[in-house]
């Protein structure tokens, strides 16, 4: 587990980053999104702006048709009168002229007598039409035209004609030849990306425009705004969208300070440890007096924390016990000693391990099918797990006589934990069918001492026989103690004189030494069964 100044601090960066981040994702967001639609928008310009000049280009197209229906005697009164006629009926038409061998014959103003050349065209579109960008009117004078030309005729319009398009914001529209001629601007723009958008320039923006473009056959046109335009149409979408970003940031704060929680509050980092199964258990050996070999172990859990350090128990089974969260701890610990000890066990079938149960799990048993299925699964024999509970686990002697009378059938032992802290330990021991009594380390301590509590060994000692009990002494420190126990006909004697409580690999290691020693002729210490333990880390 984390320690609560690296919690608070990764909490803290966290908040502050759940605040900006959706914050700073809408802005983003609303950035794209304004240029986006405001680029959809300069492109359905464009598109309009073409089809105004095509309307344009089609009233060149029904003018030419309908002078090229009949056959006029050139520049007759009739056919300039025709002309006239056509001009004044066309909206786009400003003037029409008659060419003959190239040289301009008459307009729709009348004949004419000046030399004037039908001149090199501009560009040259589909279906046989030539485009003149600049032509003077020679009768009225004044600002160029475009010229359209067709067979013997050409029409002039005026170029701003072809890009009149209403717009709904301010921008320029443009339009080009395929071959990127400039033909007309609405507005004055900037000179090098009208050119560059004539010529195919992609849709786009720089540090100040935007821009986009659309084609048909004939033309391409272009529109340019100010970059202001889609950042106005930011504001109003961030407008829009604030109270979602600000909501999103409400949501991943409270999220943060929820989970932050969960690792601030000791039964929320207890959840969380079990949840990612930081628990190990450690062994205390347990040794018989007879033999001074080591019979097995008693299971021991510990908390992992990052660091590699271990929280002890008591620590944290109380606070288990009170959330119940000693439930999933307890199966946890079982499938734990299982997975650490199945082939010892399995190789050394006199061997046992004791593994503690919680009262609540004492009392519903429901901890028994989970033990089952592990042993099952790995081929260890019931017989060779004992399971120990306090008094407290004993104390609705109805519910705990079915958990121990289940467990017994199954083949486990049943040791009562810490005899003598508790109450009615008299009554219970005689009422429920158990196999074996720890005496509590109060009373080892006691042994040899003036304590109160050293007169009621011998009877404890003594009721348990009577009992036909096994007892595990537990808590043994120092030889005297061991001397009294193997003379009061203790079988077990589990302590720090012997070991602490060990991790896997050592407890496997001092089970081995031990064992061997001991199977070997004896030296003089055989008999008293103080061989000192194999030097092993400490854990207990
Ligand atoms: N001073 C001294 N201490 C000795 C000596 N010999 C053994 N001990 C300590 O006494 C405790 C014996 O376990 P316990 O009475 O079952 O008492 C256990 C048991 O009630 C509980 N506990 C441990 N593991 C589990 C578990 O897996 N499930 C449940 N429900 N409770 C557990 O936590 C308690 C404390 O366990 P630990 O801290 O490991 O402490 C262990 C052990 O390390 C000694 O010679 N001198």
């Amino acid at each position: 587990m984390m320690n609560r100044r690296s919690i608070v601090v990764i909490a803290t960066v966290a908040a502050i980053l759940a605040a900006v981040i959706p914050l700073l994702s809408i802005a983003g967001y609303a950035r794209h999104r304004a240029i986006q639609v405001e680029t959809e928008h300069l492109k359905a310009y464009s598109g309009w702006t073409l089809q105004r000049a095509e309307q344009n280009f089609s009233q060149a197209r029904h003018v030419f048709d309908m002078l090229e229906q009949d056959a006029w005697a050139a520049c007759s009164p009739a056919h300039i009168a025709r002309m006239r006629e056509l001009t004044i009926d066309s909206q786009s038409v400003d003037e029409i002229g008659y060419f003959v061998d190239g040289q301009l014959a008459c307009t729709s103003w009348g004949p004419v007598q000046q030399d004037i050349g039908i001149g090199v065209p501009s560009a040259t579109l589909v279906d046989g039409y030539a485009l003149y960008l600049h032509i003077t009117p020679f009768v009225t004078g004044g600002a160029p035209l475009l010229a359209i030309s067709r067979g013997d005729y050409n029409v002039l319009m005026k170029h701003e004609r072809l890009v009149d398009v209403l717009t709904d914001t301010k921008m320029t529209l443009g339009l080009a030849t395929l071959d990127g001629q400039l033909i007309a601007m609405s507005r004055k723009a900037d000179g090098a990306l009208s050119q560059a958008l004539a010529r195919g320039l992609a849709d786009g923006h720089d540090q100040d425009l935007m821009y986009a473009s659309a084609e048909n056959t004939h033309f391409r046109a272009f529109a340019i705004t100010d970059r202001s335009t889609a950042f106005d149409r930011m504001d109003q979408e961030l407008l829009l969208l604030i109270p979602l970003g600000a909501g999103m940031s409400v949501i991943l704060i409270g999220l943060v300070v929820w989970i932050s929680r969960q690792h601030l509050s000791p039964q929320g980092a207890l959840q969380l440890a079990i949840k990612r199964k930081a628990f190990v258990t450690h062994y205390q050996p347990i040794i018989e007096l007879a033999t001074g070999q080591c019979a097995g172990a008693e299971a021991l859990v510990r908390w992992r924390q990052p660091d590699g350090s271990f929280v002890p128990p008591d620590m944290f089974i109380p606070l288990a016990e009170r959330t119940g969260l000693i439930e999933p701890l307890t199966d946890l610990v079982i499938q734990r000693v299982v997975d650490d000890l199945a082939s010892m066990l399995r190789r050394e079938p006199s061997m046992h391990v004791a593994i503690n149960i919680a009262a609540c799990d004492m009392q519903s048993g429901r901890f028994l099918p989970v033990l089952s299925r592990a042993l099952r699964g790995a081929g260890v024999a019931p017989t060779q797990v004992w399971l120990e509970a306090t008094e407290s686990g004993f104390m609705d002697v109805n519910a705990a006589r079915a958990t121990i009378d289940q467990a017994r059938q199954a083949g486990h032992a049943i040791a009562i934990d810490d005899f003598g802290t508790g109450y009615s330990s008299l009554s219970l021991l005689q009422t429920l069918p158990l196999d074996a009594l720890k005496i509590d380390k109060s009373f080892v301590d006691a042994i040899g001492t003036q304590a109160a509590t050293s007169i009621v060994v011998p009877h404890i000692i003594s009721m348990a026989h009577g009992l036909r009990f096994r007892i595990v002494a537990e808590g043994v420190e120092t030889a005297a103690q061991e001397a009294y126990l193997r003379e009061a006909g203790v079988q077990f004697v589990q302590g720090w004189l012997y070991s602490k409580a060990l991790p896997l690999e050592a407890f496997l290691a001092f089970y081995k030494a031990r064992n061997q020693r001991r199977t070997a002729p004896p030296p003089d210490t055989e008999a008293t069964g103080l061989t000192p333990p194999p030097a092993s880390p400490s854990a207990g």
